[in-house]
C-alpha cells in the first residue's frame, strides 16, 4: 500500500534510438506542487505522458492514483487526472461551453459543475458564448484549465501553461493553483519560466537528458548546489574601498553601480558576515541577501551532469 499520488520507479522510456527518460525514480504525494524543469527534449513531456498512461514505460514501472495508468482497467484512475497540454488546440468555431461540454463528455463527468468552473479560472458568461477563434491567448488557455479541471481531478499536469500570458494572468493562474494545492490536488508543473516558479512550488525536479539530476525543495536544492550567498551593501561614503574592504574581509567582493557593494559567500558564512557589517559599519544604508535564484542553480545542476 502506497501514500503517493503517483510513483515513477526506474523509469525507462525509448523512442527507437531515443532514450526520452533514464532510469526515472519520481513521487508525487498528495497535496504536492512539484514543478519539474529541464531544456527542451529533456524528457518532460515524455514523463508526463507515461504517468498519463498515453505511453509506457520500456522498463521501470509506474503506479499513478494506485494503479497502472496505461491498464484498461484503470479508466476510472484517468478520470480523476487532469492534463493541460502544452500545445492547446480547440476547435474554433465552438462556443467556450461548447468546448467544455464536449471535453465533459470525453471526460465522462457531469457538465453540472462547468459554471462553477467558467467562473473559477476567470471566463465571463458573454465570453462562454463566443466562439474560441474570437479568444485571445489568455482566454484560451483559461479554457484550457478549466477542461484540465473536469471531474475534480486528485492528480494535475499542467505542461507550460503560463507561456505567452502577461504577467497579471499568470499570477491569477498560479493562485488557482494554490488553491488547488490547498484543497488536496497534486500538481506536476512543466516551465521553462524558472524565475515565476519559485515559491509556487514545494519542490523542484530538474531533468536533463532524460535523467532526473536533481529533486528537492528550494532550500534542499540550495544546499545541495552550495552556490554562493551575495550580500549587496549600500553604502553612502565615498570611501568605498575603505569600507568594502573592511566590511569583506573573507567574502569576494564585486563593486556594482551607485555605490553599491556586492559580497559573495558560503552560506554557512552568511550570519557571522551579516554580524561582523551590523558591528563594524554602521553606515551602511542599505543591505540585501541575495539567495542563488533557481535560474543558477538549474544552470549549476546542469553543468554538473554535463561534465559528469
Ligand atoms: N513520439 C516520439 N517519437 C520519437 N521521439 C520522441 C517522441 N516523443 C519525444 N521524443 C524525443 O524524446 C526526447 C524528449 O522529448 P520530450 O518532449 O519529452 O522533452 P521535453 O523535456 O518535454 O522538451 P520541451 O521542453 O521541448 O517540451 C526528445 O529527444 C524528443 O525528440
Amino acid at each position: 500500500m502506497t501514500d503517493f499520488t503517483a510513483e515513477v520507479r526506474g523509469v525507462t522510456k525509448r523512442y527507437g534510438e531515443t532514450e526520452a527518460v533514464r532510469g526515472v525514480d519520481l513521487t508525487l504525494a498528495p497535496g504536492e506542487c512539484v514543478a519539474m524543469v529541464g531544456h527542451n527534449g529533456a524528457g518532460k513531456s515524455s514523463l508526463i505522458k507515461l504517468m498519463l498512461g498515453l505511453t509506457t514505460p520500456t522498463a521501470g514501472s509506474i503506479r499513478v492514483l494506485g494503479g497502472d495508468p496505461a491498464s484498461a482497467a484503470c479508466s476510472p484512475i484517468r478520470r480523476r487526472i487532469g492534463f493541460l497540454p502544452e500545445n492547446v488546440a480547440f476547435h474554433p468555431n465552438m462556443t467556450g461551453r461548447e468546448t467544455l461540454d464536449f471535453y465533459a463528455r470525453l471526460k465522462g463527468a457531469s457538465r453540472r459543475g462547468n459554471d462553477a468552473l467558467f467562473e473559477k479560472v476567470g471566463l465571463e458568461p458573454a465570453a462562454i458564448k463566443r466562439r474560441v477563434s474570437t479568444y485571445s491567448k489568455g482566454m484560451r488557455q483559461r479554457l484550457a484549465l478549466a477542461q484540465a479541471l473536469l471531474g475534480g481531478p486528485k492528480l494535475l499536469f499542467l505542461d507550460e501553461p503560463t507561456t505567452g500570458l502577461d504577467p497579471a494572468l499568470r499570477q491569477s493562474f498560479y493562485a488557482i493553483v494554490a488553491e488547488l494545492r490547498d484543497q488536496g490536488t497534486t500538481v506536476l508543473l512543466c516551465s521553462h519560466a524558472l524565475t515565476e516558479l519559485e515559491g509556487q512550488a514545494d519542490r523542484v525536479v530538474v531533468m536533463s537528458r532524460g535523467r532526473k539530476v536533481a529533486d528537492g525543495s528550494l532550500a534542499t536544492l540550495r544546499s545541495l548546489a552550495q552556490l554562493p550567498v551575495r550580500i549587496r551593501l549600500t553604502l553612502p561614503t565615498d570611501d568605498v574601498d575603505a569600507l568594502a574592504s573592511r566590511v569583506g574581509q573573507g567574502a569576494a567582493l564585486t563593486r556594482l553601480a551607485g555605490g553599491v557593494v556586492e559580497l559573495a559567500c558560503a552560506n554557512d558564512d552568511k550570519i557571522d558576515l551579516v554580524r561582523r557589517i551590523a558591528c563594524d559599519s554602521p553606515a551602511v544604508d542599505d543591505i540585501e541577501i541575495v539567495q542563488p535564484s533557481l535560474d543558477e542553480m538549474y544552470a549549476h545542476f546542469l553543468c554538473r551532469e554535463a561534465a559528469e
